[in-house]
């Protein structure tokens, strides 16, 4: 059973008990770039407190240096150091467990900012955000030259999927030995600042239904993604709480990984979900309506 916060007492009572904040950012800090009402209070209010903040996003179409421009630009204070984006982790795994040898590459499926992730780790890669491959043209396996140095394929959020992006993956897939399928995260819906859109896990939906087989994911709720925030933030996960919007990533990722969870109702989850008929079996440990709520904590 969650516990229901409501009081300035409450808000006090959690901000004493953790140390670390993982914050998910996609309907707990903004939807699209619209800022959470009291987002940007409320993270200050912790950082007078000397608590430890990390923003933790499946968002893989940001790296985390586009993401620190996006905190500057909503006037949000943030470090890159705190940042932890599913594409920064994924080019991670890329070099740190598949340790890809220097003449291999990976095909992308995803924008700039898996990109630029994958470059800083020195990750040689096809695809992406490169004009031949944003055409609108029929792909025609006739025409194309298959990349016999392509050793795994990366599927993020794309806003820009086509046929000849997945037409391309679905050869690299088939017909390079080994290689490996990996997706940054599989969020089923992005909640932008007017609505749903399809998220990353719709993106990958079909090359999984051609393939008939699930890739490797790095995002929440993957212990992969936390694997990676503790070698670099070095937490107790005693004194932590992973705040996010979505169950079954936010929520789930908190739990997997031992620390308390915090359900906000501003982003993808709804009243309805936790406790409606049909309520989720993912219970989180505490619910407020919105992150903004904690500026009225008991002083
Ligand atoms: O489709 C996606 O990639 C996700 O909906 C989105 O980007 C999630 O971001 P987060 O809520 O983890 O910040």
């Amino acid at each position: 059973m969650s516990s229901r916060l409501s009081t300035p007492s409450d808000y006090a009572q959690l901000l004493d008990k953790y140390d670390t904040w993982m914050f998910d950012c996609d309907g707990v800090l903004w939807q699209g770039d619209k800022l959470i009402d009291g987002a940007v209070e409320v993270l200050q209010l912790l950082r007078e407190r000397n608590k430890k903040i990390l923003f933790v996003t499946n968002n893989a179409t940001k790296s985390r240096k586009s993401y620190k421009t996006k905190f500057d630009h909503l006037g949000v204070e943030a470090h890159v150091d705190e940042i932890f984006g599913s594409a920064y982790a994924t080019a991670v795994y890329i070099s740190s467990v598949l340790k890809l040898p220097k003449e291999k590459k990976v095909y992308v499926i995803g924008m700039a900012g898996l990109e630029e992730e994958l470059s800083d780790e020195g990750i040689a890669y096809v695809g992406g955000t490169d004009p031949i491959d944003k055409t609108l043209e029929p792909f025609s396996l006739e025409n194309f030259e298959l990349d016999t140095n392509v050793v795994a394929v990366v599927c993020g959020l794309d806003t820009t999927i086509n046929y000849t992006k997945l037409s391309k993956a679905f050869q690299y897939l088939t017909r390079n030995p080994g290689c490996q399928f990996i997706v940054t995260n599989e969020d089923s819906t992005y909640p932008s600042a007017h609505g749903l859109l399809p998220g990353a896990g719709a993106i990958s939906a079909p090359l999984r239904y051609a393939l008939g087989k699930d890739p490797v994911s790095i995002g929440k709720p993957a212990k992969t993604m936390l694997d990676c925030i503790q070698a670099k933030a070095h937490y107790d996960p005693s004194r932590t709480i992973m705040v996010g919007d979505r169950l079954n990533t936010d929520i789930l990722f908190g739990q997997a990984g031992g620390i308390s969870t915090l359900l906000v109702l501003t982003g993808i989850t709804s009243e309805e979900d936790i406790t409606g008929p049909n309520a989720s079996a993912i219970v989180p440990d505490f619910v407020i309506s919105s992150i903004g709520d904690f500026r009225s904590t008991e002083k």
